[in-house]
């Protein structure tokens, strides 16, 4: 348990996001099955992305990683080597669901674990259409959840129309696609981040864009490369809210991812009023990255939902608080995707921010929120569930309060951001 940090008077500085976690991930599975060596400059060294170094260590890839500095030996499409232990990702959906994608096209046996989290969460959306394709995935309820089991080898091509826009389960069916003869499509009802596709073109192969469509024409061979993460909007975005809603504050956050298909955040703080500039955009072809500043800002409420929730899915919760600190109501809705995450988002929190004295509901596909409200608790006792997202936002939260608040599992926040207390230790 730790005392958080409250009745913060101001934040201010600057600060050097950490590495991209999608970003992150991609470029070690991608530099996995390439041939020759990638290089990746500011890799995320959280648990999720290290999950993801580990599965690919025991299928034989030789990976260095100092810190943020990380070199990957490439064994080529083919050159996985069947794992003798078991396949654990840790904490991390994208690990599992990406690799499975992977290990689609592998023909060999593996298992796959994670921790009681994962168990949680549907994995049958990304089992399904591999075993479409020609997988073998076998797994408690029939494929559904972990533990997986799963054996790979020739696939055949599908057209696939996914009932949910999530880039998981998109890139699983493109990376499967990689290895398959002909053309492997998938269709989403919005369009999910596009790491997956710029990646693959990074490493020298082809995808096509049609809209919602996304298509990879298989096999492809990738070639090592060298890349640069930039940092991650998803933990900027605890930062952007800090320097909006805490009084006299004004952060900048340097060298933040700035793709068009992660900045709902940015669209989300520009509509309530939020005083924010973007500076320095770089390495527009690839991946956009910038500076970015907030300021203590008066902020409205807004309405959410539809195409703009896969751009700020991961966002919702300390939007969420930003919105306690909004004029009016602001709704949330279509985002019934938050129940399975690393906890059920909705109801996490919904729950911990009402323990603060926040006036929140929640919906069957989002949350509603009235402002403006001050956190008025007196004595809490907050609990991030295991969610490095939940735990990130509480301690954001916490600065707002005036009375003693302690946060229960704040170690949760390794997941994604390691340095996270130290980064907003130091703006105080
Ligand atoms: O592809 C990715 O790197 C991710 C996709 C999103 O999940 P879904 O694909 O399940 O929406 C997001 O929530 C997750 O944090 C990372
Ligand atoms: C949902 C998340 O990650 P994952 O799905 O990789 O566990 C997240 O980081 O908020």
């Amino acid at each position: 348990m730790q005392k958080l940090r409250t009745n913060v008077s101001s934040l201010q500085g600057t600060i050097d996001v950490p590495g991209d976690k999608s970003i992150s991930h991609r470029a070690v599975m991608l530099g996995a099955i390439a041939n020759g060596t990638t290089t990746i400059a500011n890799f995320l060294p959280g648990e999720d992305c290290l999950s993801t170094i580990d599965c690919f260590r025991k299928m034989g890839v030789a990976i260095e990683q100092n810190g943020s500095d990380v070199v990957v030996e490439g064994k080529g499409l083919k050159g996985l080597k069947e794992p003798t232990d078991i396949l654990h990702v840790g904490n991390s959906g994208t690990t599992a669901r990406l690799l499975l994608g992977i290990l689609a096209g592998c023909p060999f046996h593996s298992c796959l674990i994670g921790d009681e989290s994962i168990a949680k969460r549907p994995m049958g959306r990304v089992t399904k259409p591999l075993k479409m394709m020609g997988a073998h995935i076998d797994g408690r309820e029939h494929g559904n959840y972990t533990p997986l089991s799963i054996r790979g080898g020739e696939l055949q091509p599908i057209h696939y129309e996914s009932p949910v826009a999530s880039a998981q389960v998109k890139s699983a069916i493109l990376l499967a696609g990689l290895a398959t003869d002909g053309t492997t499509t998938v269709t989403e009802p919005h369009r999910s981040r596009d790491h997956t596709e710029r990646m693959i073109r990074l490493f020298g192969g082809n995808v096509t864009v049609d809209g919602r469509t996304v298509s990879v024409t298989g096999p492809q061979q990738l070639t090592g490369t060298n890349i640069y993460v930039p940092g991650d909007i998803s933990s900027a975005a605890f930062f952007l809210v800090a320097g909006a809603i805490v009084p006299n504050s004004e952060i900048t956050l340097k060298n933040v991812g700035l793709n068009p298909t992660r900045t709902g955040i940015i669209d989300v703080l520009q509509q309530m009023g939020a005083e924010i500039t973007i500076e320095n955009v770089r390495n527009e072809q690839t991946e956009p990255f910038g500076d970015i500043t907030v300021r203590t800002s008066n902020l409205t409420a807004v309405e959410i939902g539809g195409a703009l929730i896969p751009r700020l899915i991961d966002e919702i919760p300390i939007i969420a608080l930003l919105a306690t600190q909004a004029e009016g109501t602001t709704v949330i809705k279509d985002a019934s995707e938050l129940k399975v995450k690393e906890t059920n988002r909705i109801d996490t929190v919904v729950n911990e921010l009402r323990k603060l004295g926040a006036n929140i509901e929640a919906t069957s596909d989002g949350m509603i929120i009235h402002g403006k409200a001050a956190l008025t608790a007196k004595e809490a006792v907050v609990d991030s569930h295991g969610d490095h997202r939940i735990g990130m936002m509480l301690a954001i939260a916490a600065c707002i309060t005036q009375g003693t608040v302690h946060l229960q599992r704040p170690e949760a926040v390794a997941v994604s951001y390691p340095s996270f207390f130290d980064h907003l230790h130091s703006l105080m």
